[in-house]
């Protein structure tokens, strides 16, 4: 089961939620009035037990309806201007909150189009899916709710106790007892609750990972009829977030209880002790009816004290796995000294940039790997790299053919031209120009790529294929046709609505020889200066793939290319063949030229059965 790699250590709630700060700063004001009114609002329910003690020493005392109907008169005033203060405290900050979560969500989806392809390996994208959903729900719930409420009641709290004090110390000091045990409870129910919350939040994000891939693979689910071990590892899942869930629950039932029953017990030995002060004639009646209306009307801010803390701490665990994505760093443009990371700088200037630069600058032209290695940043140690010290030269208007055994690293090596990883020594030029200098914006504009497994997006056909043209594309519907015609994709015409058919979720509803054609068509629709494709016939019938091939042939002609290739008829649309064996190149040469010198090439070629990975002649 994917999941994600979790701190060590979760900072405090209090520091986490401050990260929030950037995002809450516009809207600040609103906030700070909402809690001001909300302030008000709930002072004012402090002041009705003022009028009931006044009612009681006064009108009541003296028989005088007029007063009492006054007081009530007064009581109800106080009420509707409660209710009228909360809803406008409400209508304050659901707008701009719900402004502040879109916000968020809008860096997150902008951070995450900006992250390495290695993050994306590493992340469970039920994880991601949880953070951009549940945990921003959490975050802005939070700011909605418990923190003005946080700030209230304890202001209402404090409010509430000075005016105890000054009704009677004593019985005050009674009630004030109780705080010493709450905190000792409280502060332990944060510290367990924080890990279970943090937990469930992961948990989440697990149980969203397994329910898309079920989805998502909802054809090897039916196809291999795993129903029931998927339905099971569900379950599984399911079972241990409820499983936390109840924990929580535990938590907040032991805390709640604790939080309403100790201010109990104080309250009925403040009215014990209130009682015989009144008989001892020490204060009114009206005070005792006071002093308990006000301690009651306390009793609700503190109760809410427990689960306020609850949804405070998760909100801190949510902002916590927000920033964690937040954190994780951009690819970068230009990596630190200018170059792949492991290229030395020249120290003389009057040294070569590079000793292997060729003098004469025709020969700088094309795709040029010079010296390349890479190795995946989660490779275990010790494991040799992919791809060893990689020389090659692809020149202008050439098409190489890379070659090699399930698993040699042909998709790496061609993963590394785009930048979608990045090498971990030696360079990529095109035409002369280091590819680690270039803004990446302008290297995938001049290199364009297409995938051995075509991934198509849920829009229509034509928006898929134009997706590979510069934006602002003269005549994208002409560049449509033309790129359409070279991937022998001419299936579009007979859909419902053409190229403007949707393809649903990622292509799914398409023939994987379809798919393949759309994404050979959004490889070739911009012109491509260079061009890259893994295997991208793979999936057609020879009769389709001798057009496509026929076609491509054309395009081949205008652009330097470089094609995986598992077939001799693929392997046939190029100028020369490149042999990728044990993370080196083992062989260069035309198909004719390696088929005769080159025993591993031979044998690939041949189509003889074997299981690939070194199953090969050496
Ligand atoms: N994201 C990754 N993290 C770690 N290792 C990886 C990753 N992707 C591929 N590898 C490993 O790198 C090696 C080369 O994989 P690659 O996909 O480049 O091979 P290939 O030659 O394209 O294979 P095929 O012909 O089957 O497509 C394999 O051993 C593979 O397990």
């Amino acid at each position: 089961m994917p999941t994600t790699p979790v701190p060590a250590k979760a900072p405090s709630s209090a520091r986490s939620l401050l990260r929030l700060w950037p995002y809450v700063r516009p809207v600040r004001a609103r906030l700070l009035l909402a809690a001001v009114i909300a302030i008000t609002a709930s002072c004012l329910s402090l002041v009705i037990p003022l009028v009931l003690k006044w009612m009681v020493d006064g009108p009541v005392a003296d028989r005088d309806p007029g007063g009492v109907w006054l007081g009530a008169l007064v009581l109800l005033l106080l009420g509707i201007a409660e209710a009228v203060l909360f809803g406008i405290r409400r209508w304050l900050v659901s707008r701009p909150l719900a402004r502040l979560e879109a916000a968020m969500r809008g860096d997150l989806y902008a951070h995450l189009q900006r992250l390495p392809v290695a993050f994306h390996d590493r992340w469970a994208s039920g994880q991601l899916l949880s953070r951009g959903t549940t945990d921003l729900m959490l975050v802005r719930m939070f700011l909605q709710f418990p923190l003005t409420f946080l700030v209230v009641n304890g202001t209402t709290i404090l409010v509430g106790f000075i005016i105890l004090f000054a009704q009677d110390w004593l019985l005050a000091l009674v009630l004030l007892i109780p705080v010493v045990p709450l905190t000792v409870l409280i502060s332990y129910f944060e510290s367990r609750y924080a890990l279970a919350a943090r937990r469930a939040q992961d948990q989440i994000g697990d149980l969203t990972t397994l329910v898309e891939e079920s989805v998502l693979g909802i054809r090897v689910v039916k196809g291999f009829g795993r129903h029931r071990s998927q339905a099971r590892a569900f379950k599984e899942l399911s079972q241990e977030l409820r499983g936390t869930e109840l924990v929580k629950a535990r938590l907040l039932a032991g805390i709640w209880s604790a939080i309403t029953v100790i201010p109990e017990i104080a309250i009925g030995a403040a009215l014990v002790l209130g009682t015989v002060q009144v008989a001892d004639g020490d204060i009114s009646a009206g005070t005792l009816v006071a002093f308990l209306s006000i301690a009651l009307a306390l009793r609700w801010p503190v109760e809410s004290i427990g689960f306020l803390l609850a949804m405070s701490q998760e909100a801190a665990t949510a902002t916590d796995r927000y920033f964690e994505v937040l954190d994780e760093e951009r690819e970068r443009d230009t990596p630190v000294g200018g170059g792949s990371p492991e290229r030395a700088e020249p120290t003389n200037p009057a040294e070569p940039t590079n000793p292997a630069e060729p003098a004469d600058p025709a020969d700088r032209g094309g795709l040029r790997f010079e010296g390349v290695s890479f190795r995946y940043p989660d490779s275990a140690e010790g494991v040799p790299p992919v791809l060893d010290r990689i020389d090659l030269r692809i020149r202008p208007g050439e098409t190489l053919a890379l070659v090699g055994s399930t698993g040699s690293g042909k998709t790496t090596l061609t993963a590394l031209v785009p930048r979608l990883h990045e090498v971990t020594a030696g360079r990529i030029t095109l035409d002369g120009e280091d590819i680690a200098t270039m803004p990446r914006e302008r290297l995938r504009a001049l290199v364009s790529v297409a995938f051995e497994e075509p991934t198509l997006f849920s829009a229509s056909v034509g928006e898929n294929v134009l997706m590979g043209a510069a934006d602002g594309t003269a005549a994208p519907a002409a560049e449509l046709d033309r790129a359409l015609a070279v991937a022998q994709a001419g299936f579009v015409r007979s859909l419902p609505d053409g190229v403007d058919t949707g393809v649903g979720e990622q292509g799914l509803s398409l023939s994987g020889g379809q798919r393949q054609r759309l994404a050979l068509a959004r490889a070739v629709v911009g012109r491509p200066r260079f061009l890259v494709l893994d295997d991208p016939l793979s999936a057609l019938d020879v009769h389709t793939e001798a057009l496509v091939e026929a076609a491509l042939r054309e395009v081949l002609r205008e652009t330097t290319a470089l094609v995986v290739a598992h077939r001799p008829s693929t392997v046939l649309l190029a100028d020369r063949v490149a042999l990728l064996s044990g993370g080196r190149i083992a062989a260069v040469g035309t198909h004719q030229e390696l088929m005769r010198t080159n025993a591993e090439y031979a044998w690939l070629m041949s189509g003889s059965t074997g299981t690939g990975e070194g199953n090969h002649p050496r």
